[in-house]
């Protein structure tokens, strides 16, 4: 290959990369051989200044607009940052500034830089009129309806703002949240999401704003662009940003030297892993305005400002083995076993590989030399491989094709990632995965029965499936290992108690495949009883609030199922509760029926809790927040202004307290 073939290669794969990384929100590449092709393709521009292109991806923003959202062009443009790895790197830069101001002294703004997707959100008087994504730098997605779900960024502003105004920052999914919606996938027996990152960039690219809004996303804001902005430094900038209302990370520092800096850089490499959300260097910026105007941008960056990239905490190991887990519901994990390595303070011994679409892309094999890295997440992750070390033996790894644990034939079906065993009633962890998500706390919440405990009964034939958990005699407990009189009691009583938990429970308890505890009360609510539920058509559930087709299909597949009838119907006979609990004497009238109404401030005669509920009994709808959808506003103490002034501006009524329970009366 000549070394302008060459470039060319390099440019159409990171071009494809860039729109695997950017627009589907799915990179087919670690981060980590990404950077490292970018760099061979930097390194070989610059020996061949004659092959030089615009459009090549050292030279361009790499994102793009997507089809699914009206397209806007930036009223300035959105940039990338230029990369630093050293201190020398620090230097190199702040000689160049020096060169273009004519040796100034310069003081400089450290920001964390915060790994998520980057926004440009424009206000104008104070409201928010539109967000925006990066895209190409030049124009991208008009996201608006799904930036205005994050409670962190403000509708409306207050202070001394700017007349117009646009705002970036970055739009990151914290820790917490990631784990929990992986936590909620996992309960309803899904392939949980890769990582942070992503998902908060796939979560902007959602078509529905409702979804966005179920996401803990937050919006951490770094600069403002505009004219006449009333302050003179990128550090004021973030000072005043707080004060009109923005969520500005407090970790920000001015610097007044570059040592500061190197200050700022040395406490974070250590002390990132305990913020909230993920960060993956930190961003220097020159901090007088009037210099940064002076500097300017190169086509891909600002002058003025450079990350610095903290070296991710990294080791090699040896990839020993790969297993596969299978899951209750069939669905088939390969998991990385690793020579133990310790790593940030603990000794890491397995990595996840998510499914045979990681497998191919990392390529990795047996006996391989990886790298592993933990983020803020649980489980450390593979990032790459070190192929220079790669023996010529080892053999690619071919994804199984029968279930480890049954040997029954694996199916993939389209559109989905993972590999599922269908064997459902004859694989044994699926059979023993099935009930022991009905003794979970948030199921059946059997107390004094655990998961091994459940193992143990299955091994020893006393249990096939969540129905003989109600056979079970005192005697045949006692002949199981570690099982004393107590024990056998205590677990007999558990399962006595369960009879008592309501339906909604119960119904999330018998494990349908997409039917976690939000859409099991859901379907109990709308259908009160499993009977009028198991007689449910399609057509007629998926008008259900929330119910789409795909968790519909799989309710009526799973009440077609003849063992699933059966285990059913000797549950009921053991006394489950199959019937939605009325509370008592709910409704007492219809005066709000069909109204929506939204419940706002501190009350008098009763509290807010109180104060719903008497809306729901009087027929009507809570409203989360005003829209045009909304009836009523009651409006209490201290009800913030914003919330009356949207009301009144969408006329609508305005209720007091004691209007409000004169009108239900
Ligand atoms: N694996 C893949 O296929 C693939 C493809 C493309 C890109 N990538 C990865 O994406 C990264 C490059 O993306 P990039 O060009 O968006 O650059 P970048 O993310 O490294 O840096 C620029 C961005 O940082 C963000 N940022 C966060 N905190 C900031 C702060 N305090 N001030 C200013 N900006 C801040 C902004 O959104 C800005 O656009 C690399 O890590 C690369 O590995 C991976
Ligand atoms: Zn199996």
């Amino acid at each position: 290959m000549t070394t302008q073939e060459k470039i060319t290669a390099l440019r159409e794969e990171l071009n494809l990369h860039n729109y695997n990384y950017y627009v589907l929100d799915n990179p087919t590449i670690s981060d980590y051989d990404f950077d490292i092709k970018l760099k061979e393709l930097e390194s070989l521009e610059q020996a061949h200044p004659e092959f030089f292109d615009v459009d090549s991806p050292t030279q361009r923003v790499g994102g793009m607009i997507t089809k699914n959202f009206t397209t806007v062009v930036h009223d300035h443009r959105m940039y990338s940052l230029e990369n630093s790895y050293s201190k020398e790197d620090l230097l190199d830069w702040e000689q160049r500034l020096q060169k273009n101001l004519g040796d100034v002294q310069l003081e400089y703004t450290c920001e964390l830089k915060y790994d998520g997707a980057s926004i440009s959100i424009t206000y104008e008087n104070g409201e928010l009129v539109r967000a925006v994504t990066r895209g190409d730098g030049i124009q991208g997605d008009d996201v608006t309806s799904n930036i205005r779900t994050i409670r962190s960024v403000p509708i409306k502003l207050k202070g001394d703002f700017p007349v117009r105004f646009d705002i970036r920052g970055e739009i990151v999914l914290p820790f917490a949240g990631f784990e929990k919606m992986n936590q909620e996938l996992m309960e309803i027996g899904e392939a949980p999401y890769s990582n942070p990152r992503n998902t908060a960039s796939g979560s902007l690219k959602l078509q529905n704003s409702a979804e966005v809004a179920k996401r803990p996303l937050e919006c951490l804001l770094y600069y403002i662009v505009g004219q006449d902005l009333g302050f003179e430094s990128q550090f004021k900038g973030l000072e005043k940003a707080r004060e009109w209302g923005f969520k500005v990370p407090v970790v920000s520092q001015l610097a007044n030297n570059i040592d500061e800096v190197f200050a700022f850089i040395a406490y974070w490499d250590e002390h990132r892993h305990e913020l909230p959300y993920e960060t993956d260097g930190v961003v220097i910026k020159v901090n007088s305005l009037h210099y940064q105007e002076e500097l300017g941008y190169t086509s891909k960056f600002p002058r003025w400002a450079i990350a610095y990239k903290f070296k991710a905490e990294q080791v090699e190991t040896r990839l020993n083995s790969i297993s596969y887990q299978v899951g209750r519901t069939g669905a088939i994990t390969p998991v990385a076993n690793l020579e133990p390595v310790q790593l940030a303070g603990t000794i890491v011994k397995r990595a996840s590989l998510h499914n045979a679409d990681q497998i191919a892309k990392l390529d990795i094999r047996v006996g391989d030399m990886v790298y592993v890295e933990k983020g803020g997440e649980i489980i450390p992750k593979i990032v790459g491989i070190d192929l220079g070390v790669r023996p010529e033996s080892l053999e690619r790894t071919i994804y199984i094709k029968e279930c480890p644990e049954c040997g029954s034939k694996l199916v993939r079906n389209e559109g989905e990632a993972q590999h599922y065993c269908l064997n459902t009633y004859g694989c044994p962890p699926q059979i023993a995965g099935r009930i022991q998500h009905f003794i979970t706390r948030k199921a059946m919440d059997i107390d004094g029965l655990g998961e091994e405990t459940v193992v143990l009964l299955y091994k020893n034939g006393l249990v096939e499936n969540y129905a003989d958990l109600y056979e079970l005699k005192k005697e045949q407990l006692l002949g199981l290992e570690r099982m004393g009189e107590k024990s056998a009691d205590n677990l007999l009583k558990g399962i006595e108690m369960s009879k008592q938990v309501p339906f909604e429970r119960v119904l999330y308890a018998l494990g349908i495949r997409f039917v976690g505890e939000t859409v099991a009360k859901k379907l109990a609510i709308h259908y009160k009883s499993i009977d009028v539920l198991a007689q449910a058509s399609l057509m007629e559930m998926v008008m259900v609030d929330e119910i789409g087709e795909r968790i519909a299909q799989s309710v009526i597949d799973f009440f077609s199922n003849e063992k699933n009838k059966e285990n059913i119907k000797r549950l009921k006979t053991y006394g489950l509760q199959f019937v939605l609990e009325e509370k008592e004497s709910t409704v007492v009238s219809e005066i709000l029926k069909g109204k929506t109404v939204v419940v706002s401030g501190v009350f008098l005669k009763m509290s807010r809790d109180e104060m719903k509920q008497a809306i729901e009994d009087n027929g009507g709808k809570n409203g989360s927040s005003i829209s045009s959808k909304t009836d009523y506003l009651v409006a209490g103490d201290k009800m913030g202004p914003s919330k009356l002034e949207k009301a009144t501006k969408l006329g609508i009524t305005i209720l007091n307290e004691d209007e409000f329970l004169s009108m239900i009366q």
